[in-house]
């Protein structure tokens, strides 16, 4: 980004005007989240807007960042809705002013309960290939996996649905009639169920139908802070750019190399070429979290002559440390090292990091989520949602937990509230029973035969692949939401921290060092995965490992910042 005309803040600390709409760029641990709480303090002080009523919209990407920021707010919470943008957007104008849209779509008013990931049910399909005569899809299970991927996109100012795939250079599987997409989500709205990016598109419509809204949404936020910035998409900056078309004072913060949900629609040019009239950009230089060896390695990825942090307290440690062999050696050896401290595992995908957690060691990549979910139909689902609830319980997420028993016995009479406390509370106390246990042992002895529970598994495809399939390794595909724990994918840690960081790289049968490594070797902020991998590099207070499965003598040479140790024991 250019910076020409940016101005340089001494620090995170330095004060800035607070009546003019602003734009903050900065690397890792510059302080960008400590800048955020000292200017809400700063309009908190000096602003006349600010009161019980009209508060200060401060809005970040994930909800572990908006946990962040409240913790980090002290008494200040009182003046400020800390929420994520789908949140804000949900709670400020699709649920109190869907009713807007009334003449343009049928919506279940009293059924709609926020926005969710959705799966398309049966009962969905089979009224939308009626409505839109394409029985040919005759395949409900390959249906309902390219169903859901459909997303909302802004093209050229016009809102349009598209595949997912499309977006990324790949093309869906089944020849789905465009002017068929918008009757799906007309299903899904009239059974009460939004997506999340179903709010993005509803609030730009209700906005266009009902301009005043804005009106009073600027009456509600005389300022809204965006933390984050560079992972936003362009419909959200739409919405926002409506807002701070009057009165609101908009801020956006954010790190271009810190851009990491392209899979998700953001697209790094909302923040580097976001601008609103005699909008001010600042920046700040420097890395207050990590050791020197560390920012070392940062800069040298993102080789930016014009772009150098140092450490100001001049913090030193150890060199980072690669450890050459299996990932549980490795995790075993980096306990070792850190001397029994608080070790947080990343890697790219959940399963990895998991798989520590739950002792398996042989990497394996079938896709057990659509076998589950796409693939055993009502019995499938049930199971998985059943596992995904104890797995939330286990992580003390019990709002998730309840919410997933519910999802697994939706199609069961009669099974209410207290039946989803009462079985989640007899599951749950098995757990230790459970997780030693196959699937179909779950399914036969602990589902089948309780709440009218039918369709016992013993013969057929099921059979065989559920009686050799633990419960560990579902587990293991379970995404939580809102992680929290020492093993966590790169996306989830996210704007966190830790004194200590192991960074797993993906075992693949074909291992290819030159692709797998490149990140170190021929590092490029262009590329996605590069920035995936910087964002995990730079959670790093002190000790960095890196766990990889080999490495060649030519590249070892090249990674002459890194203390490199092998850690396999050969056989
Ligand atoms: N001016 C400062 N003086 C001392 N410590 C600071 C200063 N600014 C930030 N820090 C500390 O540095 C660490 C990183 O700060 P912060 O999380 O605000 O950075 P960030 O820019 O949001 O990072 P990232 O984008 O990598 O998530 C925190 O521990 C914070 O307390």
């Amino acid at each position: 980004m250019d910076l020409s005309v940016a101005k340089k803040l001494k620090d995170s600390d330095e004060r800035i005007n607070i009546s003019n709409h602003f734009k903050i760029v900065a690397g890792p641990g510059a302080g960008k989240t400590r800048f955020l709480i000292n200017h809400i303090n700063h309009i908190i002080e000096k602003s006349d807007k600010i009161s019980d009523i009209r508060k200060i919209a401060c809005i970040t990407y994930t909800n572990v960042g908006v946990e962040t920021i409240i913790s980090r707010l002290g008494k200040s919470i009182d003046y400020v809705d800390v929420t994520t943008i789908h949140s804000f957007l949900y709670l400020n104008i699709v649920n109190p002013y869907l009713w807007v849209l009334e003449d343009d779509y049928k919506f279940d008013f009293i059924n709609i309960d926020g926005h969710d990931d959705i799966v398309p049910t049966f009962s969905i399909m089979n009224e939308w290939k009626r409505r839109t005569r394409q029985y040919a899809l005759n395949d409900n299970n390959k249906l309902a996996k390219e169903l859901s991927k459909l997303h909302w996109y802004l093209d050229d100012g016009e809102l349009i649905l598209r595949f997912k795939e499309i977006w990324e250079g790949k093309v869906g599987s089944y020849n789905i009639k465009k002017d068929s997409y918008l009757e799906y989500k007309k299903i899904c709205w009239e059974k009460g169920l939004l997506s999340h990016d179903d709010v993005l598109f509803l609030s730009i419509k209700i906005i266009e139908k009902s301009p005043r809204i804005l009106e009073i949404i600027r009456g509600k936020f005389p300022y809204v802070l965006v933390d984050e910035f560079q992972d936003t998409n362009p419909i959200q900056t739409k919405v926002l750019k409506l807002i701070a078309e009057k009165e609101t004072i908009v801020g956006v913060i954010g790190d271009e190399c810190q851009s990491i949900y392209k899979f998700q629609g953001a697209d790094v040019t909302q923040f580097t070429e976001f601008d609103l009239p005699e909008l001010k950009t600042y920046y700040i230089e420097d890395n207050h979290r990590s050791t020197q060896e560390i920012i070392g390695i940062l800069n040298y990825m993102r080789n930016d002559k014009n772009f150098h942090q140092e450490s100001p307290e001049n913090k030193h440690g150890h060199k980072p440390t690669i450890l050459i062999g299996g990932f549980i050696d490795s995790y075993n050896e980096a306990i070792k090292l850190c001397n029994k401290d608080e070790l947080y595992t990343l890697s790219f995908k959940n399963e990895l990091c998991n798989m520590i957690q739950y002792g398996i060691d042989n990497y394996f990549s079938e896709n057990i989520f659509d076998e589950f979910i796409f693939s055993d139909g009502d019995r499938g689902k049930m199971i998985f949602y059943i596992i995904h609830s104890l797995e939330c319980c286990k992580q003390d997420k019990f709002k998730d937990a309840i919410k997933y028993m519910k999802k697994a016995y939706r199609k069961i009479k009669d099974f209410d509230d207290k039946a989803t406390l009462e079985n989640l509370k007899r599951l749950y106390n098995l757990y230790s029973r459970i997780q030693q246990i196959n699937i179909k042992e779950l399914y036969n002895n602990y589902i089948f035969g309780f709440y009218g529970v039918k369709a016992k598994v013993t013969s057929g495809k099921a059979n065989n692949y559920y009686k050799n399939l633990t419960y560990n390794k579902v587990a293991c595909v379970i995404t939580i939401a809102d992680d929290d724990g020492k093993f966590r994918t790169i996306h989830k840690a996210k704007g966190d921290e830790f004194k200590n960081v192991l960074l797993l790289l993906e075992p693949k049968e074909q291992y290819n060092e030159e692709t797998e490594l490149s990140f170190l070797l021929n590092p490029d902020m262009g590329n996605e995965s590069h920035r995936v991998y910087y964002v995990a590099l730079s959670r790093t207070m002190e000790n960095l490992y890196i766990s990889i499965p080999q490495l060649s003598d030519e590249n070892r040479r090249k990674l002459n910042n890194f203390e490199i140790r092998e850690v396999r024991t050969k056989s």
